[in-house]
């Protein structure tokens, strides 16, 4: 017997990663293969975003997709996200000409803040939440702490695109398959201060830093790669990374929602206190999912250059979250 419908709720639908991520969701990418999914869609309450946003439902219905069960068009999300079991709000304000990383935040926080409220007021009440438009991390804070009926951990923060740039940087440099690493990790926040370590990460067995046996390239390449690689698709495209920051978001969802067998991945998620990281915190730590659940990689020793790295994420996030506290 097929499944019932699941309802998908995307923000910023008609947007660049949008484009990228509904074909890919109503194919069945996401939640997997057998499962049909509603999309709800929202888009700002503007003719151009709306209509725009007709065009690409045009284009869904015209792929005759056997998974896509219905679909609609909203401008609200008190309606956009109703009864909503996974949710993906991508749609943020962009960074405009004179504006400081304060305005960008307070700008945000209102957005995030209604989303949240909405959310509390009309979602499933075991939605799963991503949040991937930027500031990620503090705009997934801040819809947390509008919605303070929803379960907390059910709020999530997207640095799944960090760790798979990372794990690609180690597939370069040691020759070796992508599919092959294991236990990557990436702390922090989604910004050039995350911290992708790769201390614990084997590839058939065999540690990666041993392989690699460059502490230089770690700190001076590796890491300054990753960190900066957004500014850098930003300086070659033009335009920021839009479909590979989609393929991160299937990534991240499906994931939680059908598991990891035991494989390690990123997810930024609402700290309980873990490796020292103040309790609430929306932090990028390695877990593993099972049965639509994250558990945290425990108990793994962090030495002082992996601390300090640690610590400079926190603080940054911390910076962003003190930034709004008094708009929430
Ligand atoms: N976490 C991550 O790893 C990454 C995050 N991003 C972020 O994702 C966001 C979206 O990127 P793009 O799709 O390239 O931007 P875009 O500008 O092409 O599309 C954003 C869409 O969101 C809509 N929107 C704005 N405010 C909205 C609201 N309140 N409700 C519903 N829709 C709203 C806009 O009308 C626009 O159509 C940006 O904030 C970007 O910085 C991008 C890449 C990676
Ligand atoms: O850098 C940006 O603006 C987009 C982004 O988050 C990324 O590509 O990681």
């Amino acid at each position: 017997m097929s499944k019932t419908p699941v309802r998908v709720a995307v923000t910023g639908a008609a947007g660049q990663i949008g484009y990228a991520l509904l074909f890919r969701i109503a194919s069945g990418e996401m939640l997997g293969k057998d499962q049909p999914v509603i999309l709800q869609l929202l888009e700002i309450p503007d003719e151009k975003a709306q209509n725009a946003l007709k065009g690409v439902m045009m284009e869904l219905q015209d792929c005759a997709f056997p998974l896509l069960a219905g679909m609609e068009a909203h401008s609200d999300p008190m309606t956009a996200f109703k009864d909503a079991q996974y949710v993906l709000l991508v749609g943020a304000r962009p960074r405009g000409p004179g504006m400081e990383r304060a305005d960008l935040l307070a700008a945000n926080a209102q957005i995030f803040t209604a989303q949240g409220k909405a959310l509390n007021a009309v979602a499933d009440r075991n939605v799963k939440v991503l949040v991937v438009g930027n500031p990620a991390n503090t705009n997934a804070y801040i819809a947390m702490k509008s919605a303070p009926d929803l379960p907390a951990k059910n709020f999530t923060a997207m640095l799944r695109l960090d760790h798979n740039r990372a794990a690609s940087q180690i597939a370069e440099k040691t020759g070796k398959p992508v599919s092959a690493i294991e236990k990557l990790a990436v702390w922090g926040n989604h910004s050039p201060t995350m911290y992708a370590d790769y201390r614990f990460a084997t590839i058939d067995g065999q540690s990666v830093k041993d392989m690699i046996n460059d502490e230089e390239w770690n700190r001076n390449t590796f890491l300054p790669t990753v960190g900066k690689r957004g500014a850098a698709i930003i300086e070659a495209r033009g335009l920021s990374s839009a479909a590979s920051a989609a393929n991160a978001a299937i990534d991240h969802m499906r994931d939680w929602a059908l598991g990891t067998n035991g494989k390690w991945v990123t997810m930024g998620i609402p700290s309980k206190g873990w490796y020292g990281i103040p309790e609430g915190v929306m932090f990028g730590f390695p877990v593993t999912c099972e049965n639509g659940e994250y558990t945290v990689v425990e108990g793994l020793p962090i030495d002082e250059f992996s601390q300090q790295c640690i610590n400079k994420t926190l603080d940054e996030l911390k910076g962003e979250e003190d930034g709004v506290k008094h708009l929430l």
